[in-house]
């Protein structure tokens, strides 16, 4: 029986999304052309057997023959970019909410792969500090947070009953006209973010939207050859990876939806046409990754900023470690963009590295809120964790074990390179398996069909790079594996608590494995602390790597490296809960750089500080 949390069918005629190099070819598995089938094929149809008596489907053999011809595969399905999806057609004639579209609502709040807040999610607390010269009050409930009416009935569609503790303090501080800077500590498994700061945006914005709109053609009767535009959002979104930006961009069209804010992404990779195509057609919410935005900004006539209301930097520790801060310099400068008064600035981050903090200094309002969101005690209490000791040359027969000791269900396997994606997808697939793989070799078609293959559980096993696979936001997945554990030299256990987190994610319940063997020493004593704060076996080969005072692991230590981030774990705020925060400021049990910048009283934030534990 499969648990992919949706159903399959189980045909095993479908395309594969992206290329294995399957020597031995799983459609023989049958025997060969020859007469008797040899020991190879007939190892292959038991695993095909057992594999299918586990519940899993078939693997999608991949169509060679369609590589590079732009063909669409045999699935009867086609290839539809992420960008075309469907927003809603809003009628001008219909005044200011539209009529409901069924079909529309159907894709948009209740496909089978959407995301669903789990039961344990009343249990999860957060710590949540607020900070800035106004106080905010946060809000308990979308009903009593004075949204548009539209924007409460999208709110509930998406199936959000409670709003998350990064929600309750974001929405109240854009609602009264606050810049905002967010961080979100990794591991947070789902804060959120992304709603918290589209409900308010889009809610101040629907009553004005036909003011504030720049004039375009009636979506529900558009002519490509006479109507186009000139697009003219209202919002920016930028974000660091195509994947994410296809992300919100889905949440921005559940929640524009019966109103007149059109919501278009642009993003590498995918055909600049389409997108243009979109753009043309009037655009107020734009959601894009930094490279195909400078593209677009600098064609005048396909796209201006100069009506921007609202700039939202997602992930701004990501973009700008990977140099992206001219970009952000002219977002946030406004040379670029709109020099409206009220123009309002947000910034999400899990860190707040010194380039950020800088840009928050300089540009934003002196009165702006900074919202810091970790989860007290375990950052993963719902994940049960595993290590087992494997040697570099038994990974892929352990993991083959692994996948066939558990029930069928929606598995995401990390390596560390993209060959080794490849050549893991191609051992699964070889052996039976139905796996995809995503990495960014790939082209932009391959990695959005590998993902929604996954998604649909066509190929309910994904293996994947971890930058790639980074802010996945998929439902169900029930087990990440960690065939290969990151290394201290690319970002070690914050990577680890980042991967983890793509399984029990919102209140949600899942398990992680990872393969452990001798060259991974370096990471042993980070991971034996996660460990221990999630309360998890520690198996015998890390004993060795227990701190000699476990004490000092319950002392609010974030995962991230915040040494250069001003946050300090926790420590330059005084201690975490309990301590608050004096009117001197926020060192009293801090022993971190107490002018590390971040949000220390040079900065003028000593005055209202909040310190709070959430429940959500
Ligand atoms: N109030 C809510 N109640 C239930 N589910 C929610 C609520 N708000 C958001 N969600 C859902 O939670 C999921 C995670 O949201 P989102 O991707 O914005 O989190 P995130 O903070 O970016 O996560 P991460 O940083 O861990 O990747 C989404 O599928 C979203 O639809």
């Amino acid at each position: 029986m499969s648990d992919y949390g949706i159903a399959v069918s189980n045909g095993g005629d479908h395309a594969k999304s992206n290329g294995h190099s399957n020597g031995t070819g799983n459609g023989d598995a049958n025997g060969n052309a020859n007469g008797a089938p040899s020991t190879k094929d007939q190892e292959l149809a038991a695993n095909l057997a057992a594999i299918r008596e586990k519940g899993w489907n078939n693997p999608i053999p991949f169509q060679y023959e369609l590589v590079g011809t732009g063909a669409a595969p045999a699935d009867g399905e086609g290839h539809k970019w992420a960008g075309e999806s469907g927003i809603y057609v809003f009628d001008d004639d219909v005044g200011e909410v539209g009529p409901r579209d069924e079909r529309l609502e159907q894709e948009l709040y209740h496909g089978e792969q959407i995301m669903r807040a789990g039961n344990h999610i009343q249990a999860l607390s957060f710590e949540v500090k607020i900070m800035g010269k106004d106080p905010v009050a946060p809000i308990r409930s979308f009903e009593h947070a004075g949204l548009h009416p539209a924007m409460l009935e999208n709110v509930t569609l998406c199936g959000y009953h409670i709003p998350t503790p990064i929600q309750s303090y974001t929405i109240p501080a854009v609602l009264t006209g606050h810049d905002v800077v967010g961080i979100a500590q990794t591991g947070i498994q789902g804060s959120g973010k992304t709603a918290a700061y589209l409900i308010p945006i889009l809610s101040r914005l629907m009553g004005k939207a036909r003011i504030l709109a720049a004039p375009r053609p009636n979506p529900a009767r558009y002519n490509p050859m006479t109507d186009r535009v000139r697009a003219e959002p209202l919002v920016l979104i930028v974000c660091p990876t195509r994947e994410l930006a296809c992300q919100i961009f889905d949440e921005a069209r559940r929640l524009c939806y019966r109103t007149m804010l059109r919501p278009c992404v642009v993003y590498g990779g995918a055909p600049s046409k389409l997108q243009r195509e979109q753009l043309e057609m009037g655009c107020d919410v734009l959601v894009a990754t930094p490279g195909r935005l400078m593209d677009f900004m600098s064609n005048l006539n396909l796209l201006s900023l100069h009506r921007l209301k609202y700039t939202v930097i997602d992930e701004a520790d990501e973009l700008l470690s990977q140099g992206w801060e001219e970009i952000m310099d002219k977002l946030f400068a406004g040379s670029a963009v709109s020099e409206d008064a009220d123009h309002t600035y947000l910034m999400f981050s899990a860190t707040f590295p010194k380039a950020a903090r800088k840009l928050a200094r300089d540009y934003m309002e002196d009165d702006h809120v900074r919202i810091k969101v970790g989860r007290v005690g375990s950052t993963h209490q719902n994940i049960k964790q595993s290590v087992v000791y494997v040697e570099e040359s038994a990974k892929n027969q352990a993991l083959f074990d692994l996948i066939m000791s558990g029930p069928a269900q929606r598995t995401l396997v990390f390596v560390n390179s993209k060959a080794k994606c490849d050549m893991v997808d191609d051992f699964l697939y070889n052996k039976g398996m139905p796996s995809t793989s995503i990495h960014s070799d790939r082209t932009q078609r391959e990695r959005e069909d590998a993902l929604r293959s996954f998604k649909a559980a066509k190929t309910p096993i994904m293996v994947a790079t971890g930058v790639t696979a980074r802010g996945l936001d998929v439902a169900n997945v029930k087990h990440v594996i960690n065939y290969d554990l990151p290394s201290t030299q690319h970002d070690g256990i914050t990577e680890y608590v980042h991967r983890i987190g793509r399984t029990a994610r919102i209140g949600n319940e899942g398990v992680a494995t990872s393969f452990y063997n001798d060259r991974n020493e370096d990471l042993a004593p980070h991971l034996v602390k996660i460990l221990i704060e999630a309360k998890q076996e520690i198996p015998d080969f890390l004993e060795q790597f227990k701190p000699e005072n476990p004490e000092e692991l319950f002392q609010h230590e974030d995962t991230d490296d915040e040494s250069d981030d001003g946050l300090g774990g926790g420590d330059a705020f005084g201690g975490g809960l309990g301590d608050g925060f004096g009117a001197e400021g926020f060192g009293t049990g801090g022993t971190e750089d107490a002018g590390a910048g971040g949000f220390q009283a040079d900065e003028g934030f000593n005055a209202d500080v909040e310190d709070k534990v959430a429940s959500w």
